[in-house]
């Protein structure tokens, strides 16, 4: 297997205090990869590292063998690399159906001079984009709330809608940030099952934070465990829970 993230040797401090401490991690290209540890440890920044939303202080990230080190998430996302955002305010009073059709970059119907030089083609590629929504919106389980205000979704189904919005472009990679959060059972059952078939059926690669351990055992493979910026150990699900510097620093020492 190849990296298709490649996070070497990073570090970041937040004016005095070291958040990332040359912290190295791998994403296997097509692995579901979790990425855990205590509050605080970093995960966060270490995504947003990784997702060009923040500078790093020193040290290198990879995407496919590129390097991307600092390189803006607007660039990173016509590369492949996206992550989840929750629906944005403005995006609340457009239906679950039109947030999906907003996503895709670069739109001839975005341009003024495309729309009046080259309408034919413009109605063309929004009805080639209505139709990929359309299926996307089902791949999701949301067809039958598509024409909803996506603010009037519940917690659980804004999440789908949002995973929904990563398939409207080719993405390569996503980054999840505790999509567990929040979402009842039964729609959790149905993000994992869809970030599985994903996974399988699009060859997406997951890097995934998550507090959400039944989440984690279900889906993820490897673990990778950060502690104090660091990486602290990496593998099975099963090898993380039974290894003794997990239990005593994560999981917390049974007395
Ligand atoms: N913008 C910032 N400015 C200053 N300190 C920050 C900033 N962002 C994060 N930190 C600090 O960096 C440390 C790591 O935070 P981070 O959010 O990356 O951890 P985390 O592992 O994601 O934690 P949690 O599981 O609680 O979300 C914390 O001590 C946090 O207070």
């Amino acid at each position: 297997m190849s990296a298709i993230i490649d996070v070497r040797h990073v570090n970041k401090a937040f004016g005095g205090l070291r958040v990332i401490n040359d912290c190295s991690i791998r994403v296997e290209q097509g692995s579901i990869t979790g990425l855990i540890g205590p509050n605080g440890a970093g995960k966060s920044t270490l995504f947003n590292i990784i997702a060009g939303a923040l500078p790093l202080d020193s040290g290198q990230v990879f995407l496919d063998g590129e390097e991307i080190t600092n390189r803006p998430a607007n660039e990173l996302f016509h590369k492949g690399l996206l992550r989840t955002f929750q629906i944005a305010h403005e995006f609340s009073q457009l239906t679950a159906l039109e947030n999906l059709m907003m996503v895709p970059p670069n739109q001839a119907g975005e341009s003024l001079f495309g729309a009046w030089f080259r309408p034919a083609r413009v109605r063309q590629e929004e009805a080639q984009v209505r139709q990929k929504a359309l299926e996307v919106i089902d791949f999701v389980g949301l067809g039958h709330v598509r024409n909803e205000l996506a603010g009037n979704l519940s917690g659980g189904q804004k999440k789908l809608l949002e995973l929904g919005r990563t398939m409207m472009v080719d993405a390569r990679v996503v980054l999840l940030d505790e999509i567990a959060a929040g979402v009842n059972r039964t729609l959790l059952g149905d993000l994992v099952t869809n970030i599985e078939r994903l996974n399988r059926e699009l060859g997406y690669t997951f890097l995934v934070i998550e507090h959400d351990m039944d989440m984690i055992a279900r889906l993820c493979d490897p673990v990778i465990v950060l502690a104090e910026g660091s990486v602290m150990v990496q593998g099975s699900i099963e090898e993380i829970q039974n290894d003794p510097a997990v239990i005593d620093a994560y999981f917390g020492a049974q007395p």
